[in-house]
């Protein structure tokens, strides 16, 4: 069975789907860590981040490992875990240029279909593009100013420099963060994160045996 958690950027995607993995006892993956572990490899081997064959050459050079559990995803390349680098300001802003890329989308899809089910898929377009035969869509929203608070708690930046960076991000990645027409959409605004999550669990179908 697969689950996908789709949604604009911050709006608790990640800590949701590990969540709901964690009580559904799988796997979640995070499809944005592959981009955004791209990003940073192409940042630090100073490439210009629009030329997607100068990316993938370097990608397939050094392969990246998605270490998928419930409590948290990390990114490896050989030895190296890239994880604690991949959420700084610096991979936000050049992440979107990446991601726009139709060949590392390519890239990024082929490694997520490889993964065994079952498992909580989140990202911006698991329930539409790359897995549309999910058992269970959700799709998550909150306003700008909501994410920014929650962001700031945990960033040393002030709320209106993370909000205006998050709704340049939506804007930047609107092409492929539509939700599917079967999602459930979740505005968190006024829910806990206990809360989104018990919403999830709820709206998920009936297991077999
Ligand atoms: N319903 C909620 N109530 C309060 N805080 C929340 C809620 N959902 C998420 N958070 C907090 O908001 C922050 C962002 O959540 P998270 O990192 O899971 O979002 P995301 O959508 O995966 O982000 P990104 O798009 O940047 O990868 C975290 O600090 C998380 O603990
Ligand atoms: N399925 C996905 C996942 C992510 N992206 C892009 C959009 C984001 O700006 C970036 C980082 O994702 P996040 O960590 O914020 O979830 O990657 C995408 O286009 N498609």
């Amino acid at each position: 069975m697969i689950v996908t958690i789709d949604g604009v950027a911050a709006s608790g995607k990640s800590s949701v789907a590990s969540g709901v993995a964690r009580a559904l006892g799988v796997p979640y993956v995070s499809s944005g860590l592959l981009y955004r572990a791209a990003t940073l490899l192409g940042l630090e081997a100073g490439l210009r981040l629009e030329n997607a064959a100068e990316l993938l050459a370097h990608l397939r050079a050094q392969p990246l490992r998605l270490e998928a559990l419930a409590e948290g995803n990390r990114v490896w390349v050989e030895e190296r875990d890239l994880t604690a680098d991949l959420h700084s300001s610096r991979v936000d802003r050049g992440v979107s240029v990446v991601a726009a890329l139709p060949e590392v989308r390519a890239w990024v899809d082929g490694q997520l279909r490889a993964l065994p089910e079952p498992f909580v898929a989140e990202g911006r377009d698991m329930g539409t593009a790359v897995f549309p035969q999910a058992a269970a869509k959700f799709y998550l929203t909150a306003s700008p100013r909501v994410r920014a608070e929650r962001r700031a708690r945990e960033r040393p930046e002030d709320v209106p420099a993370i909000e205006a960076a998050l709704v340049e991000r939506d804007r930047l990645d609107t092409v492929q963060s539509a939700p599917a027409p079967d999602a459930r959409v979740i505005d968190t605004g006024n829910l806990t994160l206990e809360g989104v999550i018990g919403a999830v669990l709820a709206g998920l179908p009936a297991r077999q045996g």
